[in-house]
């Protein structure tokens, strides 16, 4: 597996991939090592993630740096995402056994009914690129103090951070065979599906990836959490705060180089307020600082890989065919590496690939409308469903409307995040299953009935 740096071109490592016979003895061992993790007291796990995230705040530069080589991300949000990722523990830490806790039914006189939550066994994780560390964490932190052993296909462009994260785990004191990492090349991964130790899957991803995984899971009655793409709508309102909305606007959609499941992508504009607002977020775009990611004043670094990059310009080539109206950027940057410039794109046609597909990277396509019915019409008219944001300064009116919108959180008011004390997952083609908080925690665990008479 070579790294290239995608800020450069260049090859800056290369790692040995593992083959079948490595993934049969991780098997072994992650079954092995189940047998024992699950008898360990939940207190003791629970201390175990307050030493990870320990770790990783000691840590804080040397694996925000690897990130930033291996993927590109601008070298203070990849120490912000590392701090992200100590919070999942100790958020785990703190609230696995409240989550967790036997929960009694109303029983006939004389018995005692409740509902028990036990590990189900090695769980195996397909993860991606953009978010290295946190995507892995936040499927790591609530199924190892559940007590169940983690197996973990990282995207093929970080494997360094793939190996890092397993260091992290062991280094905090849990047993060595309960978080391995797996290189291996995605055709490995269904065999490792079909393998009766991997009891459970889980995806963060692409939909072609999600739908294989999810589909090989079902073959084998395997229960799996899928979290896929997104083209979250960003609904400006005729009464919003705009300064503060254009504000949040370029953030929504420039974060971690515009590559973000829950970026904004589709912005839904009044009329009203239309041309204040793209004359604002194309200014807001022009103004970031696009380059060198592991200069600290970088906004928006590199694309993951040349690869992604020139699919997101033939999609912005191809919705300008279609159509729509260029405001701002479009072009990739005349320099080394993957750089694409913060985008705008107006005047949209129903049918380009700005309106209907996921733009992985710094592209806005702004909708404009009429009203508040049309903004929803606007908002649903996507396959995805992960999350979405309504603008307005009437909270009411901006509740109302998130009840309106289809998808797995709406946020008024604010930026959509993921945050470990609230499920994160998504409706329609983004997937299904939560991840984070109570209900993530409970996606992997039997929950028995135990009825004592
Ligand atoms: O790509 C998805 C974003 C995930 C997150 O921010 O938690």
């Amino acid at each position: 597996m070579d790294v290239v740096d995608p800020a450069t071109g260049e090859t800056v490592e290369t790692y040995e991939e593992d083959d079948a016979a490595d993934v049969e003895d991780a098997l072994d061992r992650a079954e092995a090592a189940f047998d024992s993790w699950r008898e360990r007291p939940r207190r003791e796990r629970e201390e175990l993630l307050v030493s990870a995230a320990e770790i990783l705040r000691d840590r804080k530069s040397e694996y925000a740096e690897l990130m930033t080589r291996e993927m590109g991300k601008p070298i203070e949000q990849a120490e912000g995402e590392i701090e992200k990722c100590a919070w999942v523990c100790e958020h785990y830490a703190e609230f696995a056994s409240a989550y967790l806790e036997d929960e009694y039914h109303p029983s006939p006189p004389g018995s005692e009914v409740k509902t028990s939550y036990e590990p189900l066994g090695p769980v195996l994780a397909v993860m991606p690129w953009n978010f290295p560390f946190w995507q892995v964490f936040r499927f790591a932190a609530p199924n190892l103090v559940a007590g169940n052993v983690g197996l973990l296909k990282h995207a093929s462009n970080v494997p360094g951070c793939a190996l890092a994260i397993e260091e992290v785990l062991r280094d905090a004191g849990f047993p060595e065979d309960a978080f391995q990492t797996l290189l291996i090349p995605s055709d490995l991964v269904e065999d490792a599906i079909d393998d009766d130790r991997v009891k459970a899957t889980t995806l963060t991803g692409s939909g072609p990836a999600g739908s294989a995984v999810a589909s090989a899971s079902g073959k084998r009655i395997k229960k799996s959490v899928l979290e896929l793409g997104g083209s979250d709508p960003f609904v400006v309102l005729d009464d919003a705060d705009l300064e503060t909305t254009i504000e949040e606007g370029v953030w929504a959609r420039n974060q971690n180089s515009g590559q973000s499941c829950i970026a904004a992508k589709r912005f839904v504009v009044h009329d009203d307020v239309y041309d204040e607002f793209v004359s604002g977020l194309v200014e807001g775009a022009e103004a970031l600082t696009v380059g060198d990611p592991t200069d600290r004043d970088t906004e928006v670094g590199p694309q993951a890989s040349a690869d992604l990059m020139a699919e997101l310009h033939d999609q912005v080539e191809r919705s300008v065919e279609a159509g729509a109206t260029l405001e701002t950027g479009g072009e990739p940057l005349d320099r080394d590496g993957a750089f694409y410039p913060p985008t705008v794109l107006t005047d949209v046609p129903d049918d380009a690939p700005a309106a209907r597909d996921e733009l992985f990277g710094p592209v806005a396509a702004v909708f404009r409308v009429d009203d508040e019915e049309e903004a929803i019409e606007r908002a649903n008219d996507t396959r995805f469903g992960l999350g979405g944001s309504v603008w307005t300064t009437d909270r009411e009116r901006g509740e109302r409307l998130a009840h309106e919108i289809d998808a797995g959180c709406v946020y008024v008011n604010r930026v959509v995040a993921s945050d470990p004390r609230v499920p994160f997952g998504g409706v329609g083609i983004s997937g299904f299953g939560r991840e984070l908080s109570e209900a993530g925690i409970k996606e992997f665990v039997n929950r028995k009935t135990v009825w004592v008479q």
